[in-house]
């Protein structure tokens, strides 16, 4: 008998079985687990239990959240607690043999950059982190997905951790994308289309022609949000531009490894004909540049759109949420996204502080000049030391954008302190708009790197075709 033929999650999923409880529950092996500041948790409820982390070599720290974006000295941290997180990070990692890409290293970034960056995250592996955002490794063929402390601590001491099985769940985007049009645009259309649960219990695999079409970055963009839309993980299909991507990278198999690895690679993607429990598409010409107005990430509509009007709601609740929302936000249902002032930029997070995400952004602000506070946060040292070595700096700089120094998550959380004013609108190219998110009282609006440099130079949303060619 031939068994159906199978998706890439699932053949990951079996490959890393270690034991099936007759409850539902599947012990799974861990291949990589990714630390960062916040880990401190799971190393302190090792050393209450008097436990050893298990396999130091699976694992790999960075600092990131506390990291201030102005100084990489640790000393200059403000708060002591926050301090002593990144400290610690330091002291545990170096006492149980993980691997530290720490401040004063160029490969010091924020997790999600760094794993892929020093080709850490690979396909058909499985990748965990006490982080939401783990789903951003996906995009090179991973089953990568966030976990709670108490997990993060099963995975230091067991290298393996209790999970209930997710459902699997196609998107695909087919057709060309247009002009100024992106990852994030890409991903912020979906989430708007399935909402902000609409994949709740799934693993998500984006297909078709468009995803195929871009490059590893906007692929990591596009899996990043895949937990915005509620989803466990997100992945991409790994090709020929995934083992192109991880060619030469300190991390990668080298030699004969690297053509075993290849071999192995090329049969992760789903079999033909793999049935998934969901499937839904989109059309990709039909995509245009978006941007967030509420606060939640499926609050997402095309920049010729307007302001909506909660009595189109489908329901009470749903029309309270929305007047709720436009409270928040400061907003008047029927004004064109286009005419709203925003006050300050913020481009950078684990969605959008790679390379590609900065060019994109520099293309538009070469020549032109911020009228509001716009700033730019690399993902790393070495995509800072790139984007300097490309002149990237002196285009933000020449156009009033301000080049922060040190790479880290910055005001995506604004943990390190880096926040907004109450009221402040802010342009940002991070993935969560939620109430207080950049600092108590600040209003995001989720963009892509080209529509946050279109804001920065004109005070307001504007439609970043209208800036380029
Ligand atoms: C602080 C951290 C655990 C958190 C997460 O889990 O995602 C943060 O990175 C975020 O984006 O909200
Ligand atoms: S950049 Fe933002 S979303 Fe990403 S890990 Fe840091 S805080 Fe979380």
């Amino acid at each position: 008998m031939t068994s159906p033929p199978q998706t890439m999650f699932e053949k990951i999923w079996r490959r890393h079985i270690v034991v099936d409880r007759d409850d539902g529950y599947t012990l799974l092996y861990v291949d990589r687990h990714l630390m960062h500041d916040g880990s401190e948790g799971g190393y302190a409820q090792l050393r209450r239990r008097k436990l050893k982390l298990r396999r130091p070599d699976r694992g790999f720290a960075t600092p990131d959240h506390y990291v201030l974006s102005n100084s990489g000295n640790r000393a200059d941290i403000p708060d002591a607690q926050h301090r002593r997180l990144v400290e610690r990070i330091t002291e545990n990692t170096a006492a149980s043999g993980v691997t530290l890409f720490d401040l004063g290293d160029e490969r010091q970034g924020i997790a999600h950059v760094v794993g892929p960056e020093q080709g850490i995250t690979q396909p058909g592996l499985t990748l965990v982190c006490g982080d939401s955002h783990t789903s951003t490794h996906g995009a090179l063929g991973a089953l990568a997905f966030g976990i709670g402390t108490s997990e993060v601590a099963q995975v230091m001491a067991t290298q393996c951790l209790w999970q209930r099985k997710p459902k699997a769940m196609r998107v695909s985007v087919d057709g060309a994308l247009g002009d100024g049009v992106t990852a994030k645009d890409v991903i912020l259309a979906i989430i708007a289309k399935i909402g902000a649960a609409g994949a709740v219990g799934h693993v998500i695999e984006y297909a078709g022609s468009a995803i195929r079409g871009l490059s590893i970055e906007g692929r990591l963009t596009v899996c990043n949000m895949s937990i915005e839309a509620g989803g466990k993980a997100g992945m991409v299909a790994p090709d020929d531009t995934t083992i192109a991507y991880l060619d030469g990278r300190p991390f990668a198999p080298k030699g004969a490894e690297w053509d075993k690895a290849v071999a192995f690679w090329r049969g992760v993607p789903s079999e033909e004909g793999a049935a998934f429990d969901r499937d839904v598409s989109l059309d990709a010409a039909a995509i245009v540049p978006m941007v967030t107005w509420g606060t939640s990430p499926e609050d997402a509509l095309p920049i010729t759109a307007r302001i909506p009007e909660p009595s189109t709601a489908p329901d009470g609740a749903k029309k309270d949420s929305m007047e709720r929302a436009l409270d928040y936000m400061g907003l008047v249902p029927g004004t064109p996204l286009e005419q709203v002032a925003v006050d300050r930029v913020f481009i950078g997070s684990c969605t959008n502080s790679r390379i590609e995400d900065l060019r994109a952004a520099a293309k538009v602000a070469e020549g032109r000049k911020a009228v509001i506070p716009a700033w730019v946060v690399a993902g790393s040292g070495l995509v800072k030391k790139q984007a300097e070595a490309e002149g990237l700096d002196k285009v933000f700089r020449d156009a009033g954008f301000e080049w922060r120094e040190q790479p880290g998550c910055s005001m995506c959380v604004g943990m390190n302190g880096d926040t907004g004013k109450p009221g402040q609108r802010i342009a940002s190219t991070s993935n969560r708009n939620f109430v207080g998110r950049q600092g108590p009282g600040v209003r995001t609006h989720l963009v892509s790197p080209a529509m946050a440099a279109a804001a920065a130079v004109s005070g307001r949303f504007t439609d970043v075709r209208r800036l380029l060619g």
